[in-house]
């Protein structure tokens, strides 16, 4: 049986490759292909089981408000995330009427791309031995949020891995310095956000420690690299009640 999907966004730059992506893929149906101006309605009305929704971090709250209050999954590749929206979203959740297949489901995916998840759990795992960590992001001069979703996840991954080995948080030798020279203070992981017309989405982890470093490098080069990650979202994410944080969840990492 195929499953029906919509993208909301889908004249973006991820958006539009998402639509390709989904129109491609065999077990799938495209059943709407919502753009700023659309009705939401359309959602309902084309039987959208799925959506995906890759728009803006003004527009996304509103979007899944309403997929959720109709009973339709979201696979959401939106950045911009913050606890309180998260708890308004775990919130709509609970109180949302089941589907056809069970409990309504959505997945936030801070990056699609296989590559990125990979970087994010190498990261964590060298996070223990290293005394200090700096995270480096680079992105299109396109992005609204900064950091990058995946350089917050990044962050909040390598301190909480930190924290477990009972490493102390970081303390900044600075004494004198510009406001932003040191970047985002990600629960003390110093994050660092450059925006240059031609890159498309990088990311470096630099470790240190008493002579040596590490780092650890991604290149998003074409947002096609998104797609898998997309499509395994769109496939899992209707048999996976509630809120999932993490494309992980549905990778066998
Ligand atoms: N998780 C991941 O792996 C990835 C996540 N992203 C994230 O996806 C989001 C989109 O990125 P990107 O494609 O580069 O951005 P773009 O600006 O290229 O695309 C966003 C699209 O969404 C449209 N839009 C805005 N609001 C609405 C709405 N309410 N309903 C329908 N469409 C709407 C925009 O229309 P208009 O142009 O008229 O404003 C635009 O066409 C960002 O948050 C980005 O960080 C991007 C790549 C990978
Ligand atoms: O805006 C983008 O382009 C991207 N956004 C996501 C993020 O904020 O991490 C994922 C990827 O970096 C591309």
């Amino acid at each position: 049986m195929t499953l029906r999907v919509a993208v909301i966004g889908a004249n973006g730059r991820i958006g539009s490759e998402a639509v390709k992506a989904v129109e491609a893929a065999p077990d799938l149906e495209l059943v709407a292909a919502l753009g700023r101006d659309s009705e939401l309605e359309t959602l309902v009305s084309s039987g959208a089981q799925v959506a995906v929704e890759l728009t803006h971090p003004d527009s996304v709250m509103r979007n899944l408000e309403y997929c959720t209050a109709n009973g339709i999954h979201t696979v959401v590749g939106t950045t911009g995330w913050t606890p309180e929206r998260l708890e308004l979203l775990n919130g709509w959740l609970a109180a949302a009427p089941g589907t056809a297949s069970g409990p309504v489901g959505c997945l936030i995916a801070p990056n699609f791309s296989i590559g990125a998840v990979l970087t994010m759990r190498f990261a964590q795992q060298a996070a223990r031995y290293f005394e200090s960590v700096e995270v480096v992001e680079l992105h299109h001069r396109g992005k609204a949020d900064a950091p990058s979703g995946t350089a917050g996840r990044t962050a909040q991954l390598i301190a909480a891995a930190r924290e477990a080995a009972g490493l102390p948080v970081q303390t900044d030798p600075t004494t004198h310095g510009l406001p932003g020279a040191r970047g985002a203070d990600v629960d003390g992981v110093p994050v660092h956000s450059v925006r240059l017309r031609g890159l498309l989405a990088h990311q470096e982890v630099l470790f240190g420690d008493t002579g040596e470093t590490l780092t650890i490098r991604h290149d998003s080069l074409h947002h096609s690299c998104f797609m898998p990650g997309i499509l395994l979202g769109v496939r899992r994410v209707v048999e996976a009640p509630g809120l999932t944080f993490g494309l992980e969840n549905f990778m066998d990492l």
